[in-house]
């Protein structure tokens, strides 16, 4: 993925400004304070925003031109899962995408099926999503962006609402995931051992470096704000 020149305002008020990135390393996190531009940054990835200057390129695909073709290589997983659950049951819901795509009715059960058994919802295929824990939630609607199998996925604080023990369950989750990750995160120690940090701040990057190096750099601007 790769971003030039790129500048997101709105209005007067500039939320991005001059960002110049090649992201190809595996695993990538994004962190800064709040407002600093993270959530904005993240959406650019997958064309959920166009940015007002520049380019963002995944494979070479423009997102202002292809952004069909770029939403089909990044999956987007957003905070408030209840925000990507839109149908009745469980198994439904993440069959959604599939059948937006034309896969045919049997593959689509066999797909769901075994992304349902991976991350331990196989029991719960036909029980309304609302009614699910929002530990589950979340892990539901990760269920329906790799049932899709993006190369790459994007998450926006993706445990901010979960509990000790779901926050470190989706936190072995996206370790574990083959794709490229991008993961916008307020929760400093589910950087362990990605490849690169960037930290954010007033709509620019002020550090690109690995966790260690990025979190001080971070906690030493919060200092002397
Ligand atoms: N659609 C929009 N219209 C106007 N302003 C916007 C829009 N989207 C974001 N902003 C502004 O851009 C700034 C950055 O927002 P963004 O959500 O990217 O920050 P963030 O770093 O993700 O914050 P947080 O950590 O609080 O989630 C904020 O001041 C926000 O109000």
């Amino acid at each position: 993925m790769e971003l030039r020149g790129v500048g997101q305002r709105y209005g007067d008020r500039v939320v991005l400004d001059g960002i110049d990135l090649t992201l190809s390393e595996q695993r990538v996190g994004v962190i800064g304070a709040n407002g600093s531009g993270k959530s904005t940054f993240a959406r650019l990835l997958n064309g959920l925003v166009v940015p007002s200057e520049g380019q963002v390129l995944v494979d070479g695909l423009d997102t202002r031109t292809q952004v069909r073709a770029v939403r089909r290589r990044v999956g987007f997983v957003f905070q408030d899962p209840d925000a990507q659950i839109v149908h009745p049951t469980v198994a439904e819901d993440v069959a959604y995408g599939l059948e937006n795509q034309g896969v045919p009715a049997e593959e689509r059960a066999v797909r769901v099926a075994e992304v349902l058994a991976r991350h331990g919802l196989a029991g719960h295929a036909d029980h309304p999503a609302h009614l699910l824990s929002g530990g589950q939630k979340q892990l539901l609607a990760i269920a329906g962006v790799l049932v899709m199998r993006p190369a790459r996925i994007v998450f926006d604080e993706p445990t901010t609402l979960l509990d000790l023990v779901n926050a470190r369950r989706i936190a072995d989750l996206v370790v574990g995931l083959e794709q490229q990750v991008v993961v916008v995160t307020h929760q400093l120690d589910l950087l362990d051992g990605f490849d690169r940090v960037l930290v954010i701040d007033r709509g620019r990057v002020v550090e690109d470096a690995a966790p260690g190096p990025a979190v001080q750099a971070y906690r030493a601007l919060m200092a002397d704000r």
